[in-house]
């Protein structure tokens, strides 16, 4: 639905390439050079282990393609991304759980490192991993005023890794990211926008891809070449840890996630969704 609108509102799509796996639609459009990678995975578009190597490697497809730029956003109503599937967390096996942790890092690595500008159209929820998504692209479109964004995880009883918690410092900068983060805040659009969490609001999709594809008509002028370097000394100190400390970062979530006091923690948490 979402795809078939930006190619009809953009009117220059005209000679693209559409990819579809099922959770995932990808279209490029090779005149203006700008793919859109829509999740649809119902109904919240929950990152299990598929999902994360069906994004992770059209990331990497994408390289291949010499895109310009991306834009990324859901086909669904109301739900950006739910974050992690939380039922991969809920009694474990621990080879699966160290299998979606590691395709989670590399899965971020791929997106926060891309080497063409990125936007993420919010149009619905963002919590968690759903936010981190969305602060890992270059800017943030966000549709407003009904939604949430933030990295919740203390209200689930986890720990946000390190990265996670970076990538929000260099977002909405150290002190409000600490009270974001310890409290497990969820923002409203116009919140978010307030802190700089999202850099726009818009009240509707339609203008929000607009306004994501203008963003990226910046970048016409711009040397890739500079625009990669730029962005990668801005981004080095977030990925260096992780990239130096991976099987760490690794141990700690699964043996954290396979302790009964947060196993009870998620049960609680998932008690209550389904209420
Ligand atoms: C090495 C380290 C790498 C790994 C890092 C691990 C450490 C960090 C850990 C976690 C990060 C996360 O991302 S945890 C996920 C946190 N997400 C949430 O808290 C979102 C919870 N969901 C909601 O708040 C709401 O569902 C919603 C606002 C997203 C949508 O609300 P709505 O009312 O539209 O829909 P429902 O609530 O009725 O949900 C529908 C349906 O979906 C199920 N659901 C929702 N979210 C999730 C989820 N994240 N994972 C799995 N399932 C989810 C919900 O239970 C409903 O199911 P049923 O229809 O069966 O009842």
């Amino acid at each position: 639905m979402l795809r078939r609108y930006i190619l009809n509102k953009t009117n220059t799509f005209i000679n693209y390439r559409y990819a579809s796996q099922s959770m995932l639609q990808s279209t490029i459009d090779d005149k203006l050079g700008i793919a859109t990678l829509v999740m649809n995975k119902p109904p919240v578009n929950s990152l299990n282990l598929e999902f994360l190597e069906e994004i992770k490697s059209q990331l990497t497809q994408f390289k291949n393609d010499k895109i310009r730029g991306m834009i990324l956003t859901s086909d669904l109503q109301k739900i950006f991304c739910a974050g992690l599937d939380i039922t991969e967390f809920s009694n474990p096996n621990p080879e699966r759980l160290s299998k979606i942790c590691t395709t989670f890092q590399d899965t971020w690595l791929a997106l926060y490192l891309t080497q063409f500008p990125t936007v993420a159209v919010i149009n619905g929820h963002s919590p968690a991993g759903g936010c981190l998504l969305a602060m890992s692209c270059d800017y943030r479109v966000m549709v407003g005023p009904n939604y949430t964004i933030g990295l919740n995880e203390t209200k689930l009883g986890i720990v946000a890794p390190k990265w996670f918690q970076d990538c929000m410092v260099a977002v909405i900068g150290q002190r409000k990211a600490e009270v974001s983060l310890t409290t497990g805040k969820m923002y409203t659009t116009d919140q978010a926008l307030q802190i700089g969490l999202v850099d726009e609001s818009v009240p509707d999709v339609d203008n929000a891809i607009n306004k994501g594809i203008q963003f990226l008509n910046n970048f016409q002028k711009i040397s890739p070449w500079a625009y990669k370097m730029t962005k990668d000394i801005r981004r080095q100190p977030t990925v260096q840890w992780l990239i130096d400390n991976k099987q760490k970062d690794l141990d700690f979530v699964v043996k954290s996630m396979m302790s009964p006091n947060v196993q009870k923690s998620i049960g609680l948490y998932l008690q209550s969704l389904k209420k």
